[in-house]
């Protein structure tokens, strides 16, 4: 199917999950759960997650690409009741460390449905990685493909993919962009060295080589770059099949997904994908005489994401200069995104009516830095005060992931909402468990 040259707009996706309702009261329910009562029952700062937003997610990129692999990207998110959903909506899993592993092994998650990256996995990463049986491992460099052979037991074989830099600039920010040559990602295909690791991995009989992978970065709302890969990807298949006579049967393309933080964000939409990026991969491979190769895709943020809201109470409110702060009791620990790449969010108010107008806002956090900023420029009702309660959509992928304990700080819970109910998955880290892991001298 021939790709039309123009690039559609993306659309504006929600930043609420679907399900989200204005009570009258003036509240927001999500799940069918007002979300000040999450917040006084679970505490603040505290994480929601909607499992059907959650379920429906996955199940739309199943449904746009029902001969493909889908695998959720583990690093967004992970906790065992969504290894779970995501075992139930028949995705695969991408897990990027021995400990990602062990989690999706002890919530019963198929391991032939696992697909180890890392661009530097540790002996303990390959090891678990075998022990467990995982599908696939992408081979990042070239110093691995020996380090892994040499641990597969005699007489079995590992599949594996090899990692390639198509060199398509693509990403929210510097620091998420992995198709690009000059990062740490991958094998490069313009300097030949993709070429040669593929070489050296069909030399090695206790692996199985089952095609080529290419991650672009993150946050990517339109499908031009992953046409661009394609259109760099299929010619070196072809070049392989001519070299070595192998044809692959798999070809990855990563994930990276944009979703919608704040009203009028474009995010990508999975239908638009499978029928621009399928239908180049079809039209390229029929010019080129291959057979398509099966396409995986590995969604993370675009599956969480959007399910996730992080709850906060006001603690203090004050006015510095012409800026009005509006300081809550998470920050940078919980949500390190606006700190580290400039990441823009949507504030709301929740559990009462706002008293006043709106006014520009800026939240911040409770860590000992002028940099530990949550939303910048919000509006927020000029009366909200101490003890309020507000609301942060698009919450649900790389924030607790990557949340740390700075200032001792513990990691706030984690509580599904489904059909009116409302239960804990994840509790919070406590100032305990914190001093718990030190020893003394
Ligand atoms: C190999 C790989 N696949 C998938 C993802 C998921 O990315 P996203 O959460 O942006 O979809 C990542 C992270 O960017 C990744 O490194
Ligand atoms: N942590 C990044 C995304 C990293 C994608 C993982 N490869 C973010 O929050 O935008």
């Amino acid at each position: 199917m021939p790709v039309p040259a123009e690039e559609p707009t993306p659309a504006p996706a929600p930043v609420w999950p679907a399900s989200a309702r204005v009570l009258p009261s003036g509240d927001l329910a999500v799940g069918g759960v007002a979300l000040a009562e999450l917040a006084d029952r679970f505490g603040t700062p505290s994480y929601v997650i909607d499992e059907d937003e959650v379920r429906a997610r996955a199940r739309a990129w199943r449904a746009a690409l029902p001969d493909a692999g889908v695998a959720y990207a583990g690093k967004a998110f992970l906790c065992r009741a969504l290894v779970r959903w995501i075992e139930e909506e028949g995705l695969g899993l991408d897990a990027c460390s021995a400990g990602e592993l062990e989690l999706a092994a002890l919530a019963g998650f198929p391991p032939e449905r696992i697909v180890l990256h890392g661009n530097a996995k540790s002996p303990d990463d390959l090891r678990t990685a075998l022990r467990l049986g995982v599908g696939r491992v992408v081979i990042d460099g070239t110093g691995e493909i020996a380090r892994l052979a040499a641990l597969v037991p005699p007489g079995a074989r590992q599949r594996v993919m090899v990692r390639v830099v198509p060199g398509v600039a693509a990403g929210a920010h510097a620091a998420v962009r992995t198709g690009v040559e000059g990062q740490k990602f991958g094998l490069s295909v313009a300097s030949g060295e993709a070429e040669e690791a593929v070489a050296r991995v069909l030399g090695q009989p206790r692996l199985e080589l089952v095609g080529l992978h290419c991650h672009l970065g993150s946050q990517i709302a339109s499908t031009g770059p992953y046409i661009a890969a394609v259109r760099r990807l299929v010619p070196l298949l072809g070049r392989l099949r001519d070299r070595h006579g192998v044809i692959f049967p798999e070809l990855g393309l990563g994930g990276g997904f944009a979703i919608a933080y704040r009203e009028g964000d474009p995010a990508l939409d999975p239908r638009g994908y499978a029928e621009r990026v399928g239908g180049e991969l079809e039209s390229l491979c029929g010019r080129q005489g291959l057979p398509v190769p099966r396409l995986t895709v590995e969604p993370g943020r675009w599956i969480t994401g959007p399910a996730g809201v992080a709850l906060y109470r006001v603690l203090a409110v004050k006015s510095a200069g012409d800026r009005m702060f509006v300081a809550v009791d998470g920050g940078m620990s919980d949500n390190p995104r606006p700190a580290l790449y400039g990441a823009r969010y949507t504030v709301r108010l929740v559990g009462r009516a706002a008293g006043a107008p709106p006014r520009p806002v800026t939240v911040v956090g409770r860590h000992c830095e002028a940099g530990d900023v949550l939303a910048e420029d919000v509006p927020l009702p000029a009366d909200v005060r101490p003890g309020d309660v507000l609301a942060v959509p698009a919450s649900g992928a790389y924030q607790l992931s990557m949340a740390s304990v700075y200032n001792l700080v513990g990691r706030p819970p984690v509580a599904a909402v489904s059909g009116g109910r409302a239960r804990l998955l994840v509790r919070r880290e406590t100032a305990a468990d914190l001093r718990s892991r030190d020893v003394g001298e």
